[in-house]
């Protein structure tokens, strides 16, 4: 007989969810679309003894509706939307799934890098919009990527894998900030430690790939990118907090900053009214760092691993 109660807010894939159903009293939402999902959701949580998913929003109140909850399992590497210290005093195991989408991430950042400085994106526009009537002129050409500098804010494992990129795909120079120095990476990718304001000012290329925290969040604004070179490309695939992105805006359209690739908003799903969605020196993605099929089917293993081990008394393979 099944006991245990699992709530599940995440697309999953259909052999998963069939083992989820065999193993656990199952309650599945593939997303919370309006306040009758939210309410069903809070309905299921009051009995669930774990919780997997991902783009819900975690507040003290929902644990004190959730008596029984001993283990939330994140389905992403940042768990910046928790209330991290509620859980802990409640003895509530918070699980991440770090490492397994470290270089599809990365990918994401080196897509978004390519393609804002070959300015693939507008240049799709052109050739839909039947503007490709005859040869390009300079006023379309983008800038070399191979052999300039790149810079890494917050060099952990995915700021890593992009730095690896850059290196060994594209022999740039690597630049990076982070809170603790990185001697392996240094030797290996002969990376160069700076600070913010040297990174900005001596890269072409800023990819920032830190945590939001309370140290993190607004780390980024105008007075960075007034430092940026003439063609400098800004790509954030970390968490939008990290930029004042009323600044970034101001700073694309003023032409302070050549521009941007992105992936992460202030608010997402980002707004239809948000200046963004018609910049051309934009390039916009929404939110895809880690979904492709294989590193999102990864996450949700690795999810479902931690609640089977937190539930059966186990140590979780990735609490945080
Ligand atoms: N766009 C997307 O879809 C995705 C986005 N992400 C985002 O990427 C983030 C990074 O993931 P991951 O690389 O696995 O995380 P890691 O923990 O491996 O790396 C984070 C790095 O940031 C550094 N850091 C933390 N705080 C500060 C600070 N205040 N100042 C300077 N450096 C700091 C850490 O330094 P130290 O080594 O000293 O601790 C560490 O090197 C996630 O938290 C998430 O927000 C992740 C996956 C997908
Ligand atoms: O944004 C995605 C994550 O895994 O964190």
């Amino acid at each position: 007989m099944k006991t245990q109660n699992l709530v599940v807010v995440h697309e999953l894939y259909p052999a998963l969810v069939e083992a989820l159903s065999d193993a656990f009293n199952l309650t599945h939402f593939t997303r919370l679309v309006d306040d009758q999902d939210r309410a069903a959701f809070e309905e299921a949580m009051a009995q669930a003894d774990a919780y997997l998913g991902s783009n819900v929003a975690f507040t003290e109140a929902l644990l004190d509706k959730a008596p029984r909850l001993r283990v939330v399992a994140s389905v992403s590497v940042g768990v910046d939307s928790y209330p991290i210290e509620a859980m802990r005093e409640r003895g509530i195991v918070l699980t991440n799934t770090p490492d397994v989408l470290t270089e599809s991430t990365a990918d994401t950042g080196f897509l978004l890098l390519m393609m804002a400085a070959r300015r693939a994106g507008e240049m799709l526009r052109k050739v839909r919009g039947h503007e490709w009537t005859a040869s390009l002129s300079r006023e379309d050409f983008g800038v070399d990527v191979h052999g300039k500098t790149l810079g890494i804010v917050g060099l952990g494992r995915i700021g890593q894998a992009v730095a690896r990129r850059g290196h060994d795909g594209f022999g740039m120079s690597v630049n990076y900030t982070n809170r603790s120095a990185k001697p392996e990476v240094e030797d290996a990718l002969e990376a160069r430690r700076v600070d913010l304001e040297t990174l900005f000012r001596e890269s072409d290329f800023i990819c920032v790939t830190v945590p939001l925290s309370a140290e993190t969040e607004g780390l980024i604004g105008r007075e960075h990118f007034a430092l940026t070179r003439p063609h400098a490309v800004f790509v954030n695939i970390s968490r939008g907090k990290v930029v004042r992105e009323d600044e970034l805006v101001a700073c694309l359209q003023d032409g302070t900053l050549h521009c941007a690739g992105l992936d992460v908003y202030e608010r997402e799903p980002l707004s239809t009214a948000s200046p963004l969605m018609t910049l051309d020196n934009a390039v916009c993605l929404p939110h895809i760092g880690s979904s492709t099929f294989q590193t999102r089917n990864a996450m949700c293993d690795l999810a479902v691993d931690n609640v089977k081990r937190v539930l059966a008394g186990e140590g979780a393979i990735t609490a945080v």
